[in-house]
């Protein structure tokens, strides 16, 4: 077998491994009825995903009457940690063929880590209920860094492939937060086509696309 191309691969977890909008929704809606606002469609809420839960809670008040007070934000956000806490895996499952590409790179010895700007408790916890964290090397959260180190910043890209034991490496995602961040971290990115994106596929500027995860390691393949 002719050697893999990529010695460690990076994976975006919110609409890219896991479909969470099931849950994020009513997590947020939770929030913005407190608050008077309408509740938004699963459709809507999949385009306000990628910066984080306080990013996807400023853009859904933006929509939906404006911001509101730095406190009046800070309880707002709490009352949607604490929902989505109550209910991380009620819905969220992986994404067809997930479980099978990291198996078939798990077969080829590629490491695989987990760069999410999903803060760093709610993710671990996510992977574990969904028996997701033995397969990762390494799993860095939006806040593992400092916020400000989030993607689209580069550090915890590089952070994870240091941690893989360095090499070649490429980031899987969904959304301009991953490319930008691979771009920055000087790494190719692939796009899974039925993520959750912040501009159409086409836009996100990725070296390949994928519409399902059994093409992963073929795309990998002849990047
Ligand atoms: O939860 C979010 O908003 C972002 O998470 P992701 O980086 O895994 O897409
Ligand atoms: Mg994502």
């Amino acid at each position: 077998m002719a050697t893999f191309p990529f010695d460690i691969v990076l994976f975006d977890l919110d609409g890219t491994l896991v479909d969470s909008s099931l849950d994020l929704c009513p997590a947020l809606n939770h929030a913005l009825v407190m608050e008077g606002r309408p509740s938004q469609s699963p459709a809507q809420v999949r385009q306000l995903i990628g910066g984080g839960a306080m990013a996807m809670l400023e853009r859904g008040l933006n929509i939906t009457g404006g911001p509101v007070s730095e406190e009046r934000f800070e309880e707002l956000s709490d009352a949607l940690l604490q929902h989505y806490w109550a209910h991380i895996a009620d819905n969220t499952v992986p994404f067809d063929g997930v479980l099978g590409a990291l198996d078939e790179l798990d077969d080829r010895g590629v490491k695989l880590a987990v760069c999410t700007n999903k803060s760093e408790g709610p993710t671990k916890q996510l992977l574990d209920e969904l028996d997701l964290t033995r397969r990762f090397t390494a799993i860095y959260g939006g806040d593992s860094l400092g916020r400000e180190k989030a993607k689209p910043k580069p550090d915890m890209l590089l952070g994870a492939i240091r941690d893989c034991g360095g090499g070649s490496a490429v980031m899987v995602g969904d959304s301009t937060f991953d490319v930008n961040a691979a771009r920055n971290a000087g790494i190719p990115a692939i796009a899974y086509r039925y993520g959750y994106h912040d501009v159409p596929v086409a836009e996100l500027g990725a070296d390949a696309v994928i519409d399902h995860f059994n093409q992963l390691v073929g795309t990998l393949e002849s990047l």
